[in-house]
């Protein structure tokens, strides 16, 4: 098997407790892939110099995936809002991530009228945020590849975030995958 076909060759399917793929990971996708704290801050000052952009793939009401809608504790026949990036540095799609959330939720959150500007700006501002655990897999995600972006994923990972505020409740599923340019520009090991 050559390099590229390997880093691209799932280790396990679907999702798994991050804990289960401890063994599988090395220290350094470690720092990367079990940070609980913002995202986007992170890749800013991992880029340095690099500027860095989100580039909204998708944005807008559709089905959840079955998994999707599990992982929220909602039907999956019920309409939720999508919204699909990627986070570039330099131009460079570095992480690719696809959030869902339950659509009578969304309503009157600031969410809808986002664009460009990261989600993780907005999230990790708001107050009594929880974060729920972490599970990660190796599966590339479809929606890359469907907006042109052919790199392999090193690793995904996924959480839901709640918070409650004066329009209700909000329950946030963000999933994040770390694509081979980020390990190629910051010369971390394949996984
Ligand atoms: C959740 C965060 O937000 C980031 C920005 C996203 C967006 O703009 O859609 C999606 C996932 C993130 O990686 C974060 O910064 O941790």
């Amino acid at each position: 098997m050559t390099a590229a076909a390997f880093r691209q060759t799932p280790l396990f399917s679907r999702w798994r407790p991050i804990d289960a793929a401890r063994p599988a990971m090395s220290a350094s996708w470690w720092q990367w892939v079990a940070s609980t704290d913002s995202l986007t801050a992170r890749l800013m000052v991992a880029g340095g110099e690099k500027p860095f952009r989100v580039r909204l793939l998708r944005q807008g009401v559709g089905w959840p995936r079955q998994d999707e809608a599990q992982a929220l504790g909602i039907g999956a026949k019920r309409y939720a809002w999508l919204r699909e990036v990627a986070l570039c540095l330099d131009g460079t799609p570095w992480v690719v991530a696809r959030s869902v959330a339950p659509l009578s939720q969304v309503k009157g959150q600031r969410l809808e009228c986002l664009g460009e500007r990261s989600l993780g700006s907005w999230l990790f501002r708001q107050p009594g945020l929880v974060r729920g655990p972490l599970e990660v897999t190796t599966h590339s995600p479809q929606f890359a590849s469907v907006n042109g972006i052919q790199e392999g994923c090193a690793w995904g990972r996924r959480s839901v975030f709640y918070h409650g505020c004066k329009h209700g409740s909000l329950s946030l599923l963000v999933q994040e995958y770390f694509l081979t340019a980020m390990a190629d520009d910051l010369g971390l090991p394949s996984r």
